[in-house]
């Protein structure tokens, strides 16, 4: 479990970023963290795994501070950044050097992920494309077996092909005891793969809620005309209709249309805590 208990961060001492923030993220879930560009996303992240840490608040993840940076608890969890960086060494030179400092790295599976992901293992791996270098960290991610996976922007930069392999492969080495946590713009790439969405805006916690309690809560239909009389989050004018994202007073199973849910969180966060909050 991943505990967030009124932590407050910010780059500067003056203007905080994060003000209070509690929040906690169980074991066996995969969580899709979404937010504009600035909202504070890839900061949420580097506070999990100790590279930033609270100027007020704390977090704990499995019962550790990660500020500490221990070595116990660096081989519990592993973060994918959103820029990776490979050093000019073979695949093989990279996972000896670096593979004994998680103790339940899997070989064989690492190489199963490479091939599913379609990189080759000939060569350095600085001459990789973009898109491999990416995947060969990902699988190399996936091996290591942590019980914490921290991934920034994993898809960006896949062919549509590895989109759909990465989706597999998730959602094969997802475990009750495992948290695998993913921020990304690539709304589409998440759908039927989270079981958990958080929004955040400047700072804040706009939305904490299970895909389940989503789909309970709102519903997203194509009507002729916005009902009155009901909470309307969202809506678009389509070629057929209007989209909408309103309260789910029906008990209607529609589905979940994530790149909606964000645009009508973000901007009516005032109704989307008010439809979250009831039972
Ligand atoms: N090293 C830094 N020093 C000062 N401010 C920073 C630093 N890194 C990020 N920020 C600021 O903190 C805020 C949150 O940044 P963060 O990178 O967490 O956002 P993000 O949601 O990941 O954005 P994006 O989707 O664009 O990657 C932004 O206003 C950003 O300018």
């Amino acid at each position: 479990m991943i505990q967030f208990n009124n932590l407050s961060f910010g780059y500067s001492p003056k203007k905080l970023l994060y003000k209070n923030l509690t929040l906690e993220i169980q074991s066996g879930s995969i969580y899709g963290l979404l937010g504009k560009n600035g909202a504070g996303k890839s900061t949420l992240l580097k506070n999990m795994v100790g590279t930033l840490f609270p100027v007020e608040g704390s977090v704990m993840v499995n019962g550790m501070v990660p500020k500490t940076r221990k070595p116990s608890f660096l081989q519990t969890i592993y973060y994918i950044a959103e820029d990776v960086y490979v050093p000019a060494l073979t695949i093989k030179q990279y996972k000896n050097l670096f593979a004994p400092f998680y103790p339940l790295f899997d070989s064989d599976n690492f190489y199963r992920y490479l091939t599913e992901l379609e990189v080759s293992v000939d060569g350095k791996l600085n001459k990789l494309s973009f898109g491999q270098q990416k995947k060969f960290v990902i699988a190399f991610a996936l091996a290591c077996n942590t019980r914490v996976l921290l991934m920034d922007e994993p898809t960006n930069g896949l062919d549509i092909p590895s989109k759909s392999q990465f989706r597999k492969l998730i959602a094969s080495v997802m475990n009750e005891d495992r948290i695998i946590f993913i921020s990304t713009h690539q709304i589409r790439d998440l759908e039927n793969m989270i079981d958990n969405v958080i929004i955040v805006d400047d700072g804040k916690l706009l939305l904490h809620a299970s895909v389940a309690d989503i789909a309970d809560k709102v519903c997203f239909k194509t009507v002729s005309e916005i009902p009155a009389g009901v909470k309307v989050l969202y809506s678009e004018k389509m070629l057929r209709g209007t989209a909408v994202v309103m309260e789910n007073i029906d008990g209607d199973d529609s589905g979940l249309n994530l790149e909606q849910l964000f645009n009508g969180v973000t901007e009516n966060p005032a109704m989307a805590k008010q439809i979250f909050s009831t039972n």
